[in-house]
């Protein structure tokens, strides 16, 4: 790796990160989020606004002292008492940073009432007195993007010659585009008197969506600082997010040759801390770490990537520390998807059986969102206990509950002929159960009835066990369905078809007993 091509990675979670609505981080949370990154090789840890609270203040000295190899870095505004403040919690870092901005758009100049020349003063006297605190300065000209080109010209070079060692062109609400990012930063870097004697740095904002393209494109002109954040937390829509342009510059290295020290199998277990203390959740098709990411649904990607993983995926999941499976069994799937899946759960089924467990598993994702994979051991047990020639089948169920009654109309296949009822009950699987009982009368005792959620949602399958018992035998009967009273009737008149069988088998020892015995 040249040094010309390396890309500094400045993470910026605990400070713009923190700036959006809600997502406070309390100190411990800071602490550890600020180890997190420094493990996992960002070269400059934006800790906090000392100037803005007594917390922001004690985070930022706590973070500069446990800091092992990251710079150090704390922001503050184009004030005296701001720098000092700064310097005073980030001095206890091995290698501190003072970064200090000021809006220098026509709208940012308005609001403190500077003229350009005062504006250009106030620069000048306070990167002079950052710089006689500190080594390490950084400046930023907020609202970059929206200001006069001549007039950012005047004030970077102003900012260089004050000592900034870092020049950080914001583009502070998200306006710019990936083609002027890159002028801009080309521009200042052939204009700028003294630009290469620092490092230009591009922090952008995802207001048009646009902030992981610009940051590239500002590094593709020259930049050599990328500002980012973790899952792209930030003021508004956000900042460029740090996984993003870490793993494009991975991936895309053909094209992008630059360098970051990040140890990329990091990614995901710092994303996942991120969003549990910012309260922030990913969301589900957020590139690189969001849940769908790596997860493939479709039968023709899962065929796909089981024959070649690189058909559906331009990265591996293990490169971001992902160590889950990345076949995701719904409505889309197919064979090939379900038979790898059946085979990672232990289960090696013949081809008939796949058949069968298929249908089970279609209909049953048409009715789920995400068929976990309970529920297909659910199915695959469910396949074994039906043979498809039981001598009571359940053709159609209709329950009516509510606070006027509970009534079950059910029609069963009984030794080939079809029978229906009308029964009520004391709620509906006992509704359920007196229809079953009048269709087939009767003794056995019901000794156990018990419903457990296999997966979790109100959508889950539920997996129904009933024990029954006749003159001393004991039958079970289970089954599954996202209906648990479906669920119910299944399991019940499963345990029915076990002890028709027992009562069969008995009659073969010698007692000849009616399926209608009883
Ligand atoms: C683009 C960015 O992300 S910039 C960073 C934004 N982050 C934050 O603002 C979070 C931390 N901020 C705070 O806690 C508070 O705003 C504080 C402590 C910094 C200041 O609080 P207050 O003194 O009550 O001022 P308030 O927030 O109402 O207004 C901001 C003041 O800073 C001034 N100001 C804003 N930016 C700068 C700057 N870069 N340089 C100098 N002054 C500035 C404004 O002109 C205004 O001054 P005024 O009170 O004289 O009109
Ligand atoms: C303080 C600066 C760098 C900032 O956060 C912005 O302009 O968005």
């Amino acid at each position: 790796m040249s040094d010309k091509n390396r890309v500094v990675i400045f993470d910026t979670t605990l400070r713009d990160g923190e700036q959006s609505p809600g997502a406070t981080m309390s100190h411990a949370e800071k602490l550890e989020i600020a180890s997190m990154l420094d493990e996992m090789g960002v070269d400059i840890i934006e800790a906090g606004f000392p100037i803005a609270s007594e917390g922001d203040f004690a985070a930022v000295s706590a973070i500069a002292k446990q800091a092992q190899n990251a710079v150090i870095c704390g922001l503050a505004r184009a004030q005296i008492p701001d720098i000092d403040r700064c310097w005073e919690a980030v001095r206890h870092a091995k290698r501190p940073r003072i970064h200090t901005f000021i809006g220098t758009s026509p709208l940012h100049r308005a609001i403190p009432n500077l003229d350009m020349d005062q504006m250009a003063e106030r620069i000048e006297q306070t990167v002079t007195h950052a710089r006689n605190l500190c080594d390490n300065v950084q400046w930023s000209p907020m609202d970059a993007t929206r200001t006069e080109h001549d007039y950012l010209c005047r004030v970077v070079e102003i900012a260089i010659k004050a000592g900034a060692t870092t020049i950080n062109i914001p583009d502070t609400v998200g306006y710019t585009a990936p083609r002027e990012s890159a002028d801009l930063i080309r521009m200042l870097l052939e204009r700028v008197p003294g630009a290469d004697n620092v490092i230009f740095a591009t922090h952008c904002h995802n207001d048009l969506g646009m902030a992981t393209a610009n940051a590239l494109a500002a590094v593709e002109a020259g930049a050599r600082q990328i500002e980012c954040t973790i899952n792209g937390l930030g003021e508004r829509a956000g900042n460029t997010a740090l996984e993003e342009v870490v793993m494009a510059l991975k991936v895309r290295h053909d094209i992008m040759p630059y360098d970051t020290g990040i140890d990329t199998t990091r990614i995901m277990g710092i994303s996942r801390r991120v969003a549990q203390v910012s309260g922030f959740p990913v969301q589900f098709n957020k590139a690189i770490v969001g849940k769908n990411a790596f997860l493939h649904e479709s039968g023709i990607h899962q065929d796909g990537v089981l024959k070649n993983v690189e058909t559906f995926e331009i990265m591996r999941p293990a490169d971001i520390g992902l160590n889950e499976t990345n076949i995701a069994m719904g409505k889309h799937s197919g064979r090939a998807a379900l038979r790898a899946k059946l085979a990672d759960l232990g289960y090696e089924v013949g081809d008939n059986q796949l058949k069968d467990i298929f249908v089970r598993f279609k209909a049953l994702a048409d009715r789920k969102k995400e068929v976990y994979d309970e529920d297909i051991v659910a199915l695959v047990q469910d396949a074994s206990a039906n043979t498809g020639d039981d001598f009571l089948q359940v053709k159609h169920l209709r329950v009516v509950c509510g606070s006027d009654g509970q009534s079950a109309d059910l029609t069963m296949i009984v030794d080939g002929q079809e029978q229906s009822v009308h029964a009520t009950g004391d709620g509906p699987v006992d509704a359920c159960f007196n229809a079953v009982k009048q269709i087939f009368p009767h003794n056995a005792t019901l000794k156990l009835y018990q419903v457990h959620a296999v997966t979790e949602g109100t959508d889950a399958q539920a997996t129904v066990s009933v024990r029954m018992e006749e003159d001393g035998r004991i039958v079970n009967g289970q089954a599954s369905d996202t209906d648990t009273i479906l669920a119910s009737v299944k399991a019940y008149v499963g345990a029915l078809n076990h002890l028709i069988v027992r009562r069969t088998r008995a009659g073969r020892d010698g007692k000849e007993i009616s399926m209608y015995s009883h």
